[in-house]
C-alpha cells in the first residue's frame, strides 16, 4: 500500500510549525500572498525553517509573483520548494531552477484538467475553484473528475480537506500527497493542533 504524504499549509508561527511536525507532517507550507490571512513575513519563516528537524520538506506558496522576487524570498528563508498558486502558465514554471516547482491548478470542471502534461513541474496540486480566492477557501471540488483525468506526475490533492473527509478522498483519488490549510485551523492563520493530529491519523489509516 502506498504511503500518502501530508503537507500542512498556511503555517504562520513556530508553535504550529513544530506541532505539525510532531504530529507527523511530511511538509509545511508558508503563504507569501499578501492578501491571505495566512500571509507570513520571510523573516519569521527563516526562523521557523532554521528550527525544523531534517527530513521535513518546506514549501513557499506564491501567487503571481515575479520570479526574481520569489527567488529572493527562497534564499532569505531557506525554503526548499516553490508552490505556484496563481495564474502562472506552463512557461512560467520553467523560471525556477534550481528549485522544484509544484503548480496548483484550481478545478472548475473537466476542462480544468486538460493538458496537464504541459507543466514542467515536480508535482501538480489540484484545488477547488473559487471566484473570490486563489486558495485556502475550504472548498472541495468533484474528486471524480481526477479519476477521469490523465496525470503523469505526482498529484497533490487539496481543497476543503479535513479530518472527516480525507480518508474518503485518498481512497477515491489515490494522490501522492494531500494538502490542507483551513480544515485544520481554529481561525484563519492559526492551526488547531488536535485537528492537525486527527488529520494525519486519518491519512495514515486510509
Ligand atoms: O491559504 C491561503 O490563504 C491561500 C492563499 C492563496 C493561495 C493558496 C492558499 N492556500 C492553499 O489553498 C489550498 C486549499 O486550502 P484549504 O485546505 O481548502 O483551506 C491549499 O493548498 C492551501 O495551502
Amino acid at each position: 500500500m502506498a504511503v500518502t504524504r501530508v503537507k500542512i499549509c498556511g503555517i504562520t508561527n513556530m508553535d504550529d510549525a513544530q506541532g505539525a511536525v510532531a504530529a507527523g507532517a511530511d511538509a509545511l507550507g508558508f503563504v507569501f500572498h499578501p492578501a491571505s490571512p495566512r500571509y507570513v513575513e520571510p523573516e519569521a519563516v527563516a526562523d521557523m525553517v532554521a528550527a525544523l528537524p531534517p527530513f521535513v520538506a518546506t514549501v513557499g506558496l506564491f501567487v503571481n509573483m515575479p520570479a526574481v522576487k520569489i527567488h529572493q524570498i527562497m534564499v532569505q528563508t531557506g525554503l526548499q520548494l516553490i508552490q505556484l498558486h496563481g495564474d502562472e502558465t506552463a512557461a512560467d514554471c520553467h523560471l525556477h531552477p534550481p528549485y522544484s516547482v509544484i503548480k496548483a491548478l484550481r478545478v472548475r470542471d473537466e476542462h480544468s484538467l486538460n493538458r496537464l502534461d504541459d507543466y514542467p513541474v515536480a508535482a501538480l496540486l489540484l484545488d477547488a475553484w473559487s471566484d473570490e480566492h486563489y486558495g485556502g477557501s475550504g472548498r472541495q471540488f468533484d474528486w471524480q473528475l481526477v479519476r477521469r483525468a490523465t496525470l503523469n506526475k505526482p498529484l497533490i490533492l487539496a481543497g476543503g480537506l479535513n479530518p472527516a473527509n480525507v480518508a474518503t478522498a485518498i481512497q477515491l483519488v489515490k494522490p501522492y500527497a494531500v494538502d490542507v490549510s483551513s480544515g485544520v485551523e481554529r481561525e484563519p492563520g492559526h492551526k488547531d493542533l488536535t485537528l492537525v493530529a486527527q488529520f494525519i491519523e486519518q491519512v495514515r489509516m486510509a
